[in-house]
């Protein structure tokens, strides 16, 4: 996982490390990056045309050291200063490995022609509202630092910001990168901490990318998993659908399926339960009174050997009107875990609560949760504040909260927050989210995942470290099933399989 800090608290640290090293020296490792990171993007091909857009400030003069880095190596390297300000030690640096300098006149002219362009424009200095350049259409930009015209505190973009391939940011990552229009702007986004010290520092999030999600999950398993017969490696209960929304209810279920569950019980009315048995024939149907004995049972075995479920999916397709019914109301009040998402939100109870919970909001549901609690927000408040509005869900029902969109928040009750940005635009499409119960429902009944035999609880640490794999395998999902066609749900669980075995299952 790695940590996001604030602007505020990275120019904290910058100036202690630039007063300890120089700011020079800490140019050059920053332009250093930038030029491997370019030479990467253009796959090591030589001779090519690469235009640096150079501002003002230190990005500027990142930008000028890497130009002449990669002059140095055979290219032809032209800055475009943009400004009649220019860091002069690096300019002179770029004149003497035998770069070319131009100015803002010649912009379009040297953009049109380019392999790539590197955007040193503006970095963490942004203020919103300048006269940016345009790019052409096709032509790769690699933003150092932070795409100029996205405010790095905010997350905030201009119209007229310089959307990248690839930004390769320095020191730590910061908040603006990761939400709002960042993870738009960003592309790729890798960083370079240059050794900076962030000690005296905490974060306000970890962000969990692909690689933190497959550590995470390899945490936890044993060589024992091997061994385990279908009950000892996870029964999903699923309580969803209804004559209104059948169809919610087959694709979670498909999703867990196809996410590998070792058992999955379907609690459903007759005729959604009809339907699975055509469509998710693996399920097995769950009565009322199979539920009342599961709970029973669980006093004794929440988890692993001896449970009858290990862990619930409730609300895909429930009809939302009204009360919960007694038994869900009853699996609300028992101590297993539980992934509630869609109608389950209009039902799942505020207040203190026993049961290990995930809620999956989008921010329209976010702000019915909060309602309910009553707390009422805008949505202009939630798209301003994605984070402390989704701390204030987690405390008002005890329970970790994903809040879903471009930036996957994932709090929990005390605070700490982890960040998902791996994800595609096409997930945006209707039955994603019910994809993503199946697949978290999925790990929330491995106990070898939730780390918990016999009747000790899940705990909130857990919870949210499991949420923030299943974001990630999701994303990967949207992404693999993007690469070469529109998305539906369906799609996403034909291609759910394989990417849970480059997640090791
Ligand atoms: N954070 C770090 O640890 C490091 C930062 N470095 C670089 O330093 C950058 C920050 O440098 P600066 O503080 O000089 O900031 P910037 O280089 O981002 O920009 C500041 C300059 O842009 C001008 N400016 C900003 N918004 C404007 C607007 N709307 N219209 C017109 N002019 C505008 C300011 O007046 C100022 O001259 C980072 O983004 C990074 O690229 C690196 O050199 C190495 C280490």
């Amino acid at each position: 996982m790695i940590p996001v800090f604030s602007v505020a608290q990275v120019r904290t640290v910058e100036k202690a490390e630039i007063s300890r090293r120089g700011s020079e020296e800490l140019m050059k490792q920053a332009a250093a990056a930038v030029s491997d990171a370019a030479v990467q993007l253009l796959h090591g091909e030589p001779g090519k045309n690469i235009v640096g857009l150079i501002g003002p400030g230190n990005n500027g003069g990142d930008g000028l050291y890497a130009l002449a880095n990669l002059a140095r190596q055979g290219h032809n390297a032209t800055a475009v200063l943009l400004s009649e300000k220019s860091h002069a030690p690096a300019l002179e640096e770029l004149r003497t490995a035998g770069g070319t300098i131009t100015t803002a006149a010649d912009a379009p002219q040297a953009a049109s022609g380019a392999d790539l362009v590197i955007d040193a424009i503006y970095g963490l200095g942004y203020r919103p509202g300048a006269k940016l350049p345009t790019v052409p259409r096709g032509v790769p930009v690699l933003a150092m630092d932070v795409p100029s015209g996205l405010d790095a505190a905010t997350g905030a973009a201009d119209d007229a910001a310089l959307p990248a391939v690839r930004t390769v940011t320095f020191g730590a990552l910061k908040e603006g990168l990761l939400t709002g229009d960042g993870p738009l702007l960003t592309g790729e986004l890798s960083l370079v901490t240059l050794d900076f010290d962030f000690s005296a520092q905490s974060p306000m999030a970890w962000l969990v990318d692909p690689e933190a999600a497959g550590q995470l999950l390899d945490e936890h398993r044993s060589w024992r998993d091997a061994a385990r017969h279908k009950y000892q490696r996870g029964v999903l209960g699923l309580i969803a659908g209804s004559d209104r929304y059948p169809g919610a209810a087959q694709l979670t279920a498909r999703a867990a399926l196809n996410a590998g569950v070792g058992l999955l019980r379907s609690h459903m009315p007759d005729k959604v339960q009809a339907y699975m048995a055509a469509s998710a024939p693996e399920a097995v149907p769950l009565g009322d009174q199979e539920v009342a004995e599961a709970l029973s049972q669980s006093r004794r075995h929440l988890h692993g050997r001896g449970a009858k479920i290990s862990a619930w999916a409730i609300g895909p397709g429930l009809d939302p009107s009204g009360q919960p019914s007694e038994v869900i109301g009853k699996v609300f009040s028992s101590r297993q875990p539980a992934v509630i998402d869609a109608s389950g939100l209009e039902i799942v109870p505020a207040g203190p609560s026993e049961q290990p919970r995930v809620l999956t909001p989008h921010a329209k549901e976010l702000r019915m949760l909060l309602r309910r609690a009553g707390i009422t927000v805008t949505a202009q408040d939630i798209a301003e504040e994605p984070q402390k509005w989704t701390r204030w869900a987690a405390l008002s029902y005890n329970a970790v909260v994903l809040l879903k969109g471009p930036t996957n928040y994932i709090v929990e009750p005390g605070g700490k927050t982890l960040v998902v940005c791996h994800t595609s635009p096409k997930l945006a499409t209707a039955g994603s989210g019910d994809v993503l119960t199946g697949i978290l429902g999925t790990l929330l009944s491995d106990s070898s995942l939730t780390g918990v035999q016999g009747t000790a609880l899940v705990s909130n640490q857990r919870l949210l470290e499991l949420t923030a794999c299943a974001a990630v395998i999701h994303g990967e999902v949207g992404r693999v099933a993007a690469e070469d066609s529109t998305v539906c749900a369906t799609r996403l669980i034909e291609v759910l399989p394989r990417v849970m075995a480059r997640f090791g299952f």
